[in-house]
């Protein structure tokens, strides 16, 4: 007889068979390379990064937020016919991705992750969106895995410590700037200069919050 083992939910979790889920929903990618595409977000509870301008600071705590059994983030997932799935947080790192990561792509799915870069990284991701921010800088390897580098602009000075970051980067990694969404009256012109003047960097918006989807 096989015999099961109960582990606790903190285990679970720790092994990434559970993880706290603030939200899971079904949109269109708003940011980066594969804006306009619809995908299933799934977005971890939990963050240590702290960011002045966080947009989801209500997914910080990771305590707050429901646990889920991986099946049933998949099963959810499963409900919508598109087969791309965005995991993002809070600091999705912070947890295990192994088990989820294998689970979505037996069913089929291309993985993206947002991710500041904070952690070590776990599972397998397809495409790797890094942000780096300055209150809390990205382990090493990840300017080697990254797939683009997403840097959000809240001040004019943000430009130049991207331009510095980026030269860390490996060589295929795609280049976007971000207008924090707060200060996009007085950032966006500068960005748009900016890219006018450095055409390797593309510029990225927050495209949901125009048309006002999730
Ligand atoms: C909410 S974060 C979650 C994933 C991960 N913690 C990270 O920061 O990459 C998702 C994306 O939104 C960006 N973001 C967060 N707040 C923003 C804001 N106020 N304006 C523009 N972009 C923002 C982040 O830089 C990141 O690229
Ligand atoms: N539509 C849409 N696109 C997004 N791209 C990155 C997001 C995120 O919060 O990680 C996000 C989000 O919250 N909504
Ligand atoms: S790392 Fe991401 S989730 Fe965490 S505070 Fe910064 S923007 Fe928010
Ligand atoms: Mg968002």
């Amino acid at each position: 007889m096989v015999k099961k083992i109960d582990y606790s939910l903190k285990e679970r979790v720790k092994l990434g068979n559970a993880l706290p889920v603030m939200e899971a929903f079904y949109t269109i990618q708003g940011e980066g390379a594969y804006t306009g595409q619809a995908a299933y977000f799934i977005r971890l509870a939990g963050c240590d990064v702290g960011c002045v301008w966080c947009d989801v600071k209500e997914s910080w705590e990771q305590d707050a937020h429901p646990v889920l059994d991986i099946e049933e983030i998949i099963s959810n997932a499963k409900e919508h016919p598109g087969r791309l799935a965005i995991i993002t947080g809070g600091e999705p790192l912070m947890h295990n991705l192994a088990p989820l990561t294998k689970r979505l792509k037996d069913e089929g799915f291309h993985i993206n992750i947002e991710t500041s870069g904070t952690h070590q990284f776990t599972g397998h991701l397809d495409y790797i969106t890094l942000s780096p921010k300055k209150f809390k800088k990205p382990v090493e390897e990840a300017y080697q895995l990254a797939s683009e580098f997403k840097v959000v602009v809240y001040h004019k000075s943000d430009i130049q410590w991207a331009i510095n970051l980026s030269e860390k980067l490996n060589k295929d990694c795609k280049l976007y700037i971000q207008p924090e969404w707060s200060k996009r009256q007085e950032v966006t012109p500068m960005l748009v200069e900016f890219v006018k003047n450095n055409p390797e960097w593309q510029l990225s918006l927050q495209t949901h919050k125009y048309i006002d989807i999730p």
